[in-house]
């Protein structure tokens, strides 16, 4: 575990001290995009033209960031034209590597070892916490983006022409809606569970196991109610929370000390992650052995024997009750 000062690797784990025993999450930096025809994006990013064969995703199989967007590609019919390369699940010293002999694909495209490598090849004096997931671009041969929501929605639309893929997770009469979900997830959950495993004094993570839970309770409230997190289509929205859920049981739980319930205990939120996880295509994106080796044995501060569990015995495939609630399905747009 360690960061880029102007290039240079430096092992260091997250300095809690100087914010009060809080960890704080470090936006990503690398923000152009990918649009079908090179347009700008939608905030005016710079970005390139879509391509076939031209990008490359890199990814951990245990990082819940990354799973969004190995899930939307496999959604979005991508596999065919946007290669993967995925690290060890170890995270030691070297940051993500690409050593085979603990599980990583190597790297396909620049055979690199260590993963920060490619951010110095994208900017030889980059300072910065070095993350997965990365999208790499072949021709120009730097990183292009290294924010998960921002790839979740390039590969929702950007490839759509090229691959007849009509399948739309961010809907635009639903965007209000799936906004505000992704707001209360990404700071409560997704990132909670983060901010209660790394806090290093007991008030903080008190306070964000709390947060954690009442949000928990809120989602179980909505998922009462509707199929999905934004009502009947299944979205972006849903693909950002499963991440989390497919997780916790077996890692969040124990070595985040996430433990005032188990997801297994909360009807809607249990049978919703089944559902999620029997959908076409997702169960083959989840990695239990990379998601328990990588938490277990990464983090030697929290863990510091390196004993990975031997449970929890998820059974994701039970059946789901879900199907009380109307659901439609992903939404289509025309192309
Ligand atoms: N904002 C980023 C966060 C990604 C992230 O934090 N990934 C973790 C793995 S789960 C990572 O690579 N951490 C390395 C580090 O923080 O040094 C995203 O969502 O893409």
């Amino acid at each position: 575990m360690g960061l880029l000062v102007k290039g240079v690797w430096h092992d260091e784990w997250y300095d809690t001290e100087s914010s009060g025993g809080e960890f704080l999450r470090e936006s990503a930096r690398l923000r152009d995009w990918v649009t079908a025809d090179g347009s700008v994006g939608p905030d005016g990013q710079t970005a390139l033209p879509a391509e076939a064969g031209r990008y490359h995703l890199y990814v951990s199989l245990a990082c819940p960031w990354a799973h969004r967007t190995l899930i939307m590609r496999r959604l979005k019919g991508l596999d065919d034209i946007l290669g993967i390369s995925h690290v060890s699940p170890l995270m030691g010293k070297d940051g993500w590597t690409y050593r085979r002999d603990e599980g990583s694909s190597g790297d396909a495209i620049n055979g690199v070892d260590f993963h920060h490598q490619l951010y110095t090849m994208t900017d030889a004096s980059y300072s910065g916490r070095v993350t997965v997931p990365v999208l790499w671009d072949r021709q120009q041969q730097r990183i292009v983006n290294n924010e998960s929501a921002e790839l979740v929605r390039i590969f929702n639309t950007a490839f759509n022409e090229m691959t007849g893929n009509r399948l739309d997770l961010y809907p635009l009469p639903l965007r209000e809606q799936i906004d505000a979900v992704n707001a209360d997830v990404y700071d409560h959950i997704n990132n909670g569970v983060y901010k209660a495993g790394f806090a290093t004094r007991q008030d903080v993570y008190e306070k964000h196991v709390t947060a954690l839970f009442d949000a928990l309770e809120r989602i179980e409230q909505r998922l009462s109610q509707h199929r999905y997190l934004a009502g009947a289509w299944l979205t972006e929205a849903d693909i950002r929370l499963f991440t989390t859920l497919v997780r916790f049981d077996a890692v969040y739980h124990g070595h985040f000390k996430c433990n005032l319930r188990r997801i297994e205990d909360f009807p809607q939120l249990s049978n919703y992650l089944r559902e999620l996880y029997q959908w076409p295509g997702i169960a083959e994106t989840v990695n239990m052995d990379h998601i328990q080796r990588h938490y277990y044995m990464s983090h030697a501060t929290i863990n510091p024997n390196r004993i990975v569990p031997l449970g929890p015995h998820l059974d994701l495939q039970r059946q789901h009750d879900r199907e009380r609630l109307e659901g439609k399905g992903i939404w289509k747009v025309e192309l």
